[in-house]
């Protein structure tokens, strides 16, 4: 095995996946931490773990069982997959975990690299933005689990973790893998643990994606992965690799539990076609027969577009909510809501489901009992259609801001389900 990923999230999981199968790398996604000694057969595997926003030492104990286990696969190369949004706190796991896997790894230095270019992540001398404007004064300010106030990441690995950041330039990209190589070298020797890559470009990546090949570890989003697997591309193998992640035929289901301005785009965008309802947070806490309700109305909707469910809201409503119930308590109750209402669906015979949001998309698969995913074609970068390596579920995991305003509309058009009115 070429690389194994141990991923914070479930959308993150299927994000990067995507970008090997792109490539044309065999991959297997397993969810949480694998067991068993047999011998997976494929370029690369990514085990998606809910690491991103639990306690730090569960985070470090799953993410280092995970290494465990890939190191038995004799993985050639470890990759920590992040957030493009960074998406962690000063009170945030990455730290934690990167200092981990490098312990574990006998290395004390590695990359942090969380940009995607295509979706409109970049770094610029240090700095994260998201569509041009700094992490800080994006949508990202008001995320429900982890706001996030500071665009500067090397203060934010910094503030997690155990040594020094330092900087590779956008400038220094420029010049091509020997340049880069050389200043990797040269914040080593300074004692730099993390050196934060500058990335504007597909070109960055690419150029980074063979400056880093020897590294033990690297840590970042899909698009530094993207750069990596360039190198070993198999572009006639693209449609071989995305086959078994085709989604079958069958009833589909919208579940949106992501606040994010993108989100709040898309659901608007498909209530004004299709079946669409929004969740109570009140009902989420205190009612227990919820999730039966919900589920009977999505079952009693007329074939055609999808039925929704969201709890997708925008920040004024999303702090009401907040400020009544409190953040982990609303948060969690609309996460077990989605986790139930999918199971009762699955039960009736709905197969396919597209799901908004990491951590709502992480309790959807669990409560679904899958254990591991095929990866199929990419609805919009960094989200494929996947499929059950067990039975023949299919799911779309969209992370909050992924996708373009017709995203619901985009991944029904990509499956065989027959005549929808994608209007
Ligand atoms: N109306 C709401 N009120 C409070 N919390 C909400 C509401 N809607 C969604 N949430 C919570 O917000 C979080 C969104 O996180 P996530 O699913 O990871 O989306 P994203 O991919 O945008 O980060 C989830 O924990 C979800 O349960
Ligand atoms: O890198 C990304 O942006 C995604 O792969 C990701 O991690 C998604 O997380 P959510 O935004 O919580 O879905």
């Amino acid at each position: 095995m070429k690389l194994g990923v141990i991923a914070d999230d479930f959308t993150g999981a299927t994000d990067i996946a995507g970008f090997l199968v792109m490539n044309g790398l065999t991959t297997v996604q397993l969810n949480g931490v694998p067991g068993g000694t047999e011998k997976v057969s494929a370029d690369a595997v990514v085990i998606s773990l809910k690491s991103r926003s639990c306690l730090a030492a569960q985070a470090v104990k799953d993410s280092l069982a995970s290494l465990d286990w890939l190191r038995a696969q004799d993985c050639g190369q470890v990759f920590f997959k992040y957030c493009s949004t960074f998406d962690s706190t000063a009170q945030g796991n990455i730290g934690p975990v990167t200092d981990a896997l490098m312990a574990a790894l006998d290395t004390d230095f590695t990359v942090i690299c969380p940009a995607l270019p295509v979706n409109g992540r970049t770094i610029y001398q240090g700095y994260l933005f998201v569509n041009g404007v700094p992490l800080n004064e994006s949508g990202m300010r008001d995320h429900p689990v982890t706001p996030m106030r500071d665009a500067n990441l090397m203060r934010l690995i910094q503030m997690q973790a155990q040594g020094r950041a330092g900087n590779v330039p956008a400038q220094v990209l420029d010049k091509g893998v020997d340049a880069v190589r050389a200043a990797l070298a040269d914040l080593k020797a300074t004692g730099v643990r993390y050196a934060v890559l500058d990335a504007l470009s597909d070109a960055h990546l690419e150029t980074m994606g063979r400056a880093v090949a020897d590294m033990a570890l690297v840590t970042g989003g899909s698009g530094l992965a993207d750069g990596m697997a360039r190198a070993w591309a198999v572009p006639d193998r693209r449609a071989a690799a995305e086959a078994k992640g085709q989604p079958g035929k069958g009833r589909a289901v919208v579940l949106s539990g992501s606040c994010s301005q993108m989100t709040n785009a898309q659901v608007a965008a498909y209530k004004a076609k299709a079946p669409a309802l929004r969740v109570a947070v009140d009902r989420a806490i205190s009612d227990p027969d919820y999730p039966t309700e919900l589920a009977d109305w999505v079952m009693a909707q007329p074939v055609g577009l999808a039925p929704m469910l969201y709890a997708t809201a925008d920040p004024a409503r999303l702090k009401a909510a907040q400020d009544r119930f409190g953040a982990a308590r609303a948060s969690a109750a609309i996460e077990q809501l989605f986790g139930a209402v999918a199971a009762l669906l699955e039960a009736a015979g709905f197969d396919q489901f597209i799901v908004a949001g990491g951590e709502t998309s992480g309790i959807v698969t669990q409560s679904l009992g899958i254990t591991g995913f095929h990866i199929g074609p990419q609805i919009a970068p960094g989200v494929p259609w996947v499929r059950a390596t067990s039975k023949p579920v299919s799911l779309a995991l969209k992370s909050g801001n992924f996708g373009s305003e017709r995203f619901f509309f985009d991944a029904q058009s990509l499956s065989p389900t027959a005549d929808k009115d994608m209007t």
